[in-house]
């Protein structure tokens, strides 16, 4: 067995009235990879995601999927192999939520007992609540639905998920929650999982590798996140990925280059202290209140008597560079608060050996456009 669960050799897709929707798509898609086809609206993503299943034929070319040519599969099971998770998340209404997700197996021949005692384990596998079940798809909201579909499309086992703008009916904060429990799914489970999305952030956040498609069912680029951010293959690339290309692709460098100093604290009771690998002398003039635990709890100028100014995320060892900027960026002293895995400040980074770091990372194997 290769490591390639899907493959379009030349699979192009014109309709009858001339539209080509998928121009000749050559594309290998690894097993146990989530890979992200992404682009503008009608550049054919969803039109290539159907022909994995057939529920669009080509009109020319292949596509296999386990070495298997798929119109050597009768289409119906095809699809059964394979989970299909849509937009609006397709429930059948007058079914309660188990008999929903239990539809597949019970059509795969799975006693209903048994189905029904796998879908209420499948609720849990998505993040909800095993009681749900046998409320009726309207009685859920927006997010409940989505995870019920993706429990669906889970529940005869599938190697292979296609998912077609899943998260885009939801409003952002479940759809961010959405996203993280996708990844931890994924994590468990190494699905071959195709995802359909016009959103470039969800597409960097969720690929192994991405597929931009370009207007006219053109592949412009399939790369991982990383070299897409780095090197988009050409201005529609580019365009998409966005001018703050720059900056999202810090996310994928370390920050360990960037000495960790050590800042002056001053704790509950009023005494001072120092965190850091040395006693100083203390970049900024600024000092970090710290709770009972050592966790950071705002900046005061040094030697004033002033409430702390609060706010700022923090770094932890490890981190990217982009954790350390946006740590140092919105820090009220400028400084970026390294914290352990216990949140207790560990020391500060300065903003200008970041933004040294920055500009290193950029020179060293970025393109210059
Ligand atoms: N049955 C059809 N007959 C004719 N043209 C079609 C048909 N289905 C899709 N198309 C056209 O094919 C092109 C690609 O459509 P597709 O749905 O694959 O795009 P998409 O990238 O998924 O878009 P979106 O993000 O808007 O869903 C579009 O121009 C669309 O209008």
């Amino acid at each position: 067995m290769t490591d390639i669960a899907i493959r379009f050799e030349g699979a192009g897709k014109t309709y009858p009235d001339g539209t080509t929707a998928v121009e000749a798509l050559d594309l290998e898609i690894p097993r146990g990879s989530l890979t992200v086809f992404v682009g503008p609206s009608g550049c054919g993503k969803t039109t290539s995601l159907r022909m994995i299943n057939r529920m669009v034929e080509p009109t020319s070319g292949t596509v296999t999927v386990e070495g298997r040519d798929i119109t050597s599969v009768p289409a119906h099971e095809l699809r059964r192999s394979m989970g299909y998770v849509m937009q609006q998340s397709g429930l059948m209404p007058h079914r309660t939520v188990v008999d929903n997700i239990a539809t597949v197996p019970r059509l795969n021949g799975v006693p209903r007992k048994q189905a029904r005692e796998r879908a209420r384990e499948l609720l849990t596998t998505v993040g909800l609540d095993a009681g749900l079940g046998s409320r009726y798809p309207s009685q859920l909201s927006g997010g409940q639905q989505q995870r019920v579909g993706v429990a669906r499309a889970l529940a005869a086992d599938p190697p292979i998920l296609l998912m077609d703008e899943p998260f885009s009916a939801v409003d952002p904060v479940v759809r961010q929650d959405l996203q993280r429990e996708l990844l931890d799914l994924q994590r468990r489970l190494h699905r071959t999982v195709v995802f359909v999305t016009h959103d470039i952030d969800e597409a960097v956040l969720l690929g192994n590798k991405v597929a931009v498609f370009a207007t006219g069912g053109r592949l412009a680029q399939y790369a991982t996140p990383e070299e897409l951010l780095r090197a988009p293959a050409d201005d529609f690339v580019a365009d998409f990925v966005g001018r703050d290309r720059g900056f999202r692709s810090l996310t994928f460098d370390s920050a360990h280059d960037i000495p960790v100093r050590s800042v002056a604290v001053l704790r509950p009771d009023g005494t001072p202290g120092v965190v850091g690998p040395g006693d100083g002398p203390f970049p900024g003039g600024w000092t970090l209140r710290v709770d009972d635990h050592g966790a950071p709890r705002g900046w005061v100028r040094t030697g004033a008597e002033a409430d702390p100014v609060v706010g700022g995320t923090l770094h932890r060892p490890g981190g990217s560079l982009r954790s350390a900027l946006d740590a140092a960026l919105s820090s009220p002293s400028g400084l970026a608060v390294v914290v352990d895995d216990d949140g207790r400040a560990i020391g500060v980074m300065e903003p200008g050996e970041i933004v040294a770091a920055v500009q290193d990372a950029r020179l060293g194997g970025r393109t210059p456009r």
